[in-house]
């Protein structure tokens, strides 16, 4: 048994990183941090857990007390784990930050989108970036994971066969995705509200989104070379849940898609490439740490279009962080990660 912290567990997730390891049979989780639920046990705020974690409770963020842990999860919004890393890794303490502190490669880069100066440019050279369909080697070498977005891991694992490939001009992708209101985090917002998202859907962040740099990091990577990409995200009224739908202009004849597909995923244990023809459904994949993908060649004509659905807080953000901790620390890929989805 390994022992875990989580830095920010009163969040979205937070709170589901504790659901799946409650089913982990190698993690105990040792320590889990809030400030403004300090001294509350983890079941009364979240009853679902109860018969869980029932001595479990809140506390402040203490760097004693996580660096006694194996590894620790950040939860938290974006520069709190700029401020702890550096101090926890060395203390032998593994790192998994589930924010955006060290996705980008270029900390003035980070800095632009975010507003803020980077608070640890120095670690950014080790960070690895946490997609396993890509870097599952480097992974397991890690000290420090940087897990990708939601909206990256589904735009990322849609296009990555053909980009690979160089089966579509990487001048002109369009990424029109649509988001459930999980994805904005917990904290009060109006544009959360129940009267304000429900029945309605809204584009936003069309001229820039903070994820257009991270989505091109990594398609250029599969590309070889820097990509053109249009990200437009979307909330929509569900509660888990992103959609993309993914759209390439085929630079010549590209052969039998969906066999591209399958073949490039055959060996992933998260990513599902769905028949010829389907339209796969995000509630396909409610609480379960998977992508599904399906491509269309629409009229067999020089347009691909590919839909890719996770669930953002599983595959999109705690179910990856795990799927990460299995690699590190040489579990089976797919402890506490095994539930399929929840249907209806
Ligand atoms: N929601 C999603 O679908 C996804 C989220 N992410 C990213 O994961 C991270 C967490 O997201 P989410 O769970 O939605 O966020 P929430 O807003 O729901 O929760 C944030 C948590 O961080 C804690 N926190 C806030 N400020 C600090 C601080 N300065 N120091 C220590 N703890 C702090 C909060 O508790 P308290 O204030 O009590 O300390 C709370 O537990 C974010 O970076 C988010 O962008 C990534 C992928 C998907
Ligand atoms: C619906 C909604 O508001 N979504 C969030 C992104 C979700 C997310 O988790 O972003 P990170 O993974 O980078 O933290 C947004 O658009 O900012």
């Amino acid at each position: 048994m390994i022992k875990v912290g989580i830095v920010g567990g009163t969040g979205y997730t937070g709170v589901e990183l504790l659901r799946l390891l409650a089913q982990h049979p190698e993690v105990e989780v040792e320590a889990i941090t809030s400030r403004s639920e300090a001294g509350v046990r983890v079941c009364d705020l979240y009853p679902n857990l109860r018969g869980h974690y029932d001595t479990l409770a809140f506390s402040e963020p203490d760097a004693d007390r996580l660096g006694a842990c194996d590894a620790v999860f950040f939860a938290t919004p974006h520069g709190v784990a700029h401020a702890l890393a550096g101090e926890l890794l060395e203390r032998g303490t593994r790192v998994i930050d589930l924010s955006a502190d060290f996705r980008l490669r270029d900390a003035a880069e980070w800095a632009e989108w975010y507003g803020q100066p980077h608070g640890a440019p120095a670690l950014l050279d080790e960070a690895v970036y946490g997609l396993p369909e890509v870097n599952r080697d480097r992974i397991r070498q890690a000290r420090l994971i940087a897990v990708p977005g939601c909206y990256p891991t589904a735009v990322q694992l849609g296009l990555l066969p053909l980009l690979e490939a160089g089966l579509i001009d990487a001048g002109h992708i369009i990424a029109d995705c649509k988001s459930g209101v999980t994805g904005a985090g917990r904290g009060a917002k109006v544009p959360s509200l129940m009267a304000e998202a429900s029945e309605s859907m809204k584009a936003y962040g069309a001229a820039g989104h903070r994820h257009l740099p991270e989505i091109r990091q990594g398609l250029g990577d599969a590309a070889g070379a820097p990509v053109g990409l249009t990200f437009v995200p979307h909330l929509t009224p569900m509660i888990r849940g992103i959609h993309a739908t993914l759209y390439g202009r085929l630079v010549g004849e590209p052969g039998d898609l969906q066999a591209l597909f399958e073949q490039r995923f055959a060996e992933e244990p998260f990513v599902d490439v769905t028949p010829a023809g389907s339209h796969p459904e995000t509630r396909s994949v409610k609480g379960a740490n998977l992508c599904r993908i399906a491509v269309h060649r629409p009229g067999n004509g020089d347009t691909v279009v590919v839909l890719a659905v996770i669930d953002n807080l599983v595959k999109g953000a705690s179910g990856q962080a795990i799927q990460n901790l299995n690699l590190m620390f040489g579990f089976a890929e797919n402890a506490g990660l095994e539930a399929p989805a929840l249907m209806p």
